[in-house]
């Protein structure tokens, strides 16, 4: 079977180190890109070396155009700005795209799902299996005690993160807001602070730590007089997102245009 080749952008970054790792371990999977921002200094090292795998013979380049022939599916774990650019790249020359950036305002995603109608595209927050099964536990949790208990999303993320509450944080929220018939963009609370008076229970509250070195950490919680319940997703190392980002690239490179979500990715839905 004929393996396919991936380009990874923001490729010296924490996850673009780590999808360098995932590929080059991937028995269906070949690194055929490795793509930085212009200026960096580690342009033209090799990808392998960058790891301290040994060279591989693909170097850090600072431009798409340059690899265009080297790959078959490009995956982007960058910044909003740059991956919508990338989307419009990978529009006009037809290669399917796996997102995993976060922090899109509401105009970039609506710009997202413009360009997924000439291409596939995954775009998830968090590519880890537990993180995407969690989604669902929610969508249950939400049904049975959503209407009566207090919602309360609490995320933790390295000091490094540039975004918050992260896109994991918010789209649990869209999963519960959507499960109980609320707009998440009319129910939300970020934070609170003074004399905020009791609680509305048809709010959503997020809460955001970013400390250290934690890879990413989600609770949901439900919590009712009397009793809770909060369901928890830990993540100890990136390269539960890396190999998740390795399956979405290879359910894409046969797929329709449209966007999609990693839980069509694992057939969760
Ligand atoms: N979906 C998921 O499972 C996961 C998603 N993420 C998300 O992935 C993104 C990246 O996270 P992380 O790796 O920690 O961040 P880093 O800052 O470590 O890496 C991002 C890399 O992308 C580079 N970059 C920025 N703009 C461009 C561009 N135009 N062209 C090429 N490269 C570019 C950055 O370069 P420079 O440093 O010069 O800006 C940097 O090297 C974040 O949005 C994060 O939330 C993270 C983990 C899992
Ligand atoms: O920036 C990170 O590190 C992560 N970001 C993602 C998010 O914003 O949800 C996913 C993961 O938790 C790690």
């Amino acid at each position: 079977m004929e393996k396919v080749r991936v380009a990874i952008v923001g490729a010296s970054g924490r996850m673009g180190r780590t999808l360098i790792e995932a590929a080059l371990a991937h028995p269906q999977i070949r690194l055929g890109a490795a793509i930085e921002r212009a200026g960096s200094t580690l342009m033209g090292v090799d990808a392998g070396d960058l790891v301290g795998h040994g060279s591989i013979g693909v170097t850090l380049v600072d431009n798409p155009d340059l690899v265009r022939d080297d790959f078959d599916v490009l995956i982007d774990f960058t910044s909003p700005d740059a991956t919508v650019e990338l989307a419009v790249w990978c529009a006009t020359h037809g290669k399917p795209m796996a997102i995993g950036t976060t922090g899109f305002n509401s105009h970039q995603k609506g710009r997202i799902a413009e360009l997924a109608q000439d291409l596939p595209i995954v775009l998830a927050p968090n590519m880890a299996v537990g993180v995407n099964l969690l989604f669902k536990l929610l969508e249950t949790a939400a049904q049975v005690m959503g209407e009566y208990t207090d919602i309360e999303i609490i995320e933790g993320h390295h000091r490094y993160k540039k975004d918050a509450p992260s896109g994991t944080a918010l789209r649990m929220g869209e999963v519960i807001a959507d499960t109980l018939g609320r707009d998440l963009e009319e129910c939300a609370i970020y934070g609170r602070e003074g004399i905020t008076e009791e609680r509305d229970r048809q709010t959503i509250a997020f809460s955001t730590i970013r400390a250290g070195d934690i890879v990413g950490e989600h609770t949901a919680l439900f919590a009712d007089i009397g009793e809770r319940l909060e369901i928890t997703h830990k993540a100890s190392s990136r390269m539960t997102f890396a190999n998740g980002a390795m399956r979405a690239a290879l359910w894409l490179a046969s797929r329709e245009n449209g966007l999609y979500d990693m839980q069509q990715v694992l057939g969760f839905k």
